[in-house]
């Protein structure tokens, strides 16, 4: 079964114009896809789709069919979805609200009641895994824009989804803090999770097996990274690339 199925889909914000068109794409199980493009082409949106917020919480129309791990993102409630797919917003400002940093990553999981030694468990692995054991104490109101995306990604680790959706976690590293992430989302392969990041730095998907390429809310690309990557005048006509 494929851990993603986006079925020609369309989506129009309420009182919007059409952001999504025509989407088709698929995605196996343990692949890492980046979906790049120019700002505004859709990207966050289709993320949105993913983790079913659209349409579940911002309505607008949606037409065809989005599936994670099986689940048609319609019939399931966002909460239910969320166990399938740990999605981590581009603005983590809007994901994180409790006072410690560790209250955070433990929210899901004491929220699912699983055992306390379990939850316990699942936060100090999380926080390992993400080199940020030294933050638990503190608020994650207090954090730069790079801690905030970890602890985003911590929160939605905790309740261990198949599949991950990642918006722009690594715009706010330094380039030490890309590399820590860039390593631990192929360590998330290797245990088999299912990757889709977006990203506007190039270098920051070289750890991708696929590139989906957006303009203009059409899917205009979608191969290899390898190749896609290496396609610098397609890039460079894109102004996803400059010429040097
Ligand atoms: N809640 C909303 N209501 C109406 N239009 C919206 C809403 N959110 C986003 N849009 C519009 O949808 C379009 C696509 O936005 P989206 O954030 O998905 O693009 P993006 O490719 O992620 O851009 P960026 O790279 O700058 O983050 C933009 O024109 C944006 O103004």
């Amino acid at each position: 079964m494929d851990a993603i199925v986006v079925d020609n889909l369309t989506y129009k914000y309420p009182a919007g114009r059409e952001i999504l068109k025509n989407l088709d794409f698929r995605v196996r199980p343990g692949e890492i896809v980046a979906v790049i493009g120019l700002s505004g082409c859709g990207k966050s949106t289709l993320c949105l789709c993913l983790g079913g917020i659209i349409p579940h919480y911002l309505g607008g129309e949606l037409t065809g069919q989005v599936w994670v791990n099986g689940k048609n993102t319609r019939e399931y409630k966002v909460a239910q979805l969320a166990l399938e797919v740990g999605l981590v917003f581009q603005d983590p400002d809007t994901q994180l609200f409790s006072a410690t940093v560790e209250d955070e990553i433990a929210f899901a999981p004491e929220n699912l009641c699983l055992p306390v030694e379990v939850v316990r468990e699942r936060v100090n692995s999380v926080l390992e895994m993400l080199g940020i054991s030294d933050l638990r104490q503190n608020s994650p109101s207090n954090l730069s824009g790079g801690q905030k995306h970890l602890v985003a990604m911590g929160a939605v680790l905790a309740l261990d989804p198949a599949i991950l959706v990642l918006d722009e976690v690594m715009a706010q590293q330094d380039s030490l803090g890309k590399k820590t992430i860039k390593d631990i989302l192929v360590d998330l392969r290797r245990q088999g999770k299912t990757i889709l990041i977006v990203e506007h730095d190039l270098e920051s998907v070289s750890i991708a097996d696929r590139v989906l390429v957006l303009e203009g809310g059409f899917l205009i690309r979608d191969g290899q990274a390898a190749n896609i990557l290496e396609e610098r005048e397609f890039l460079i006509r894109q102004k996803l690339a400059y010429e040097v």
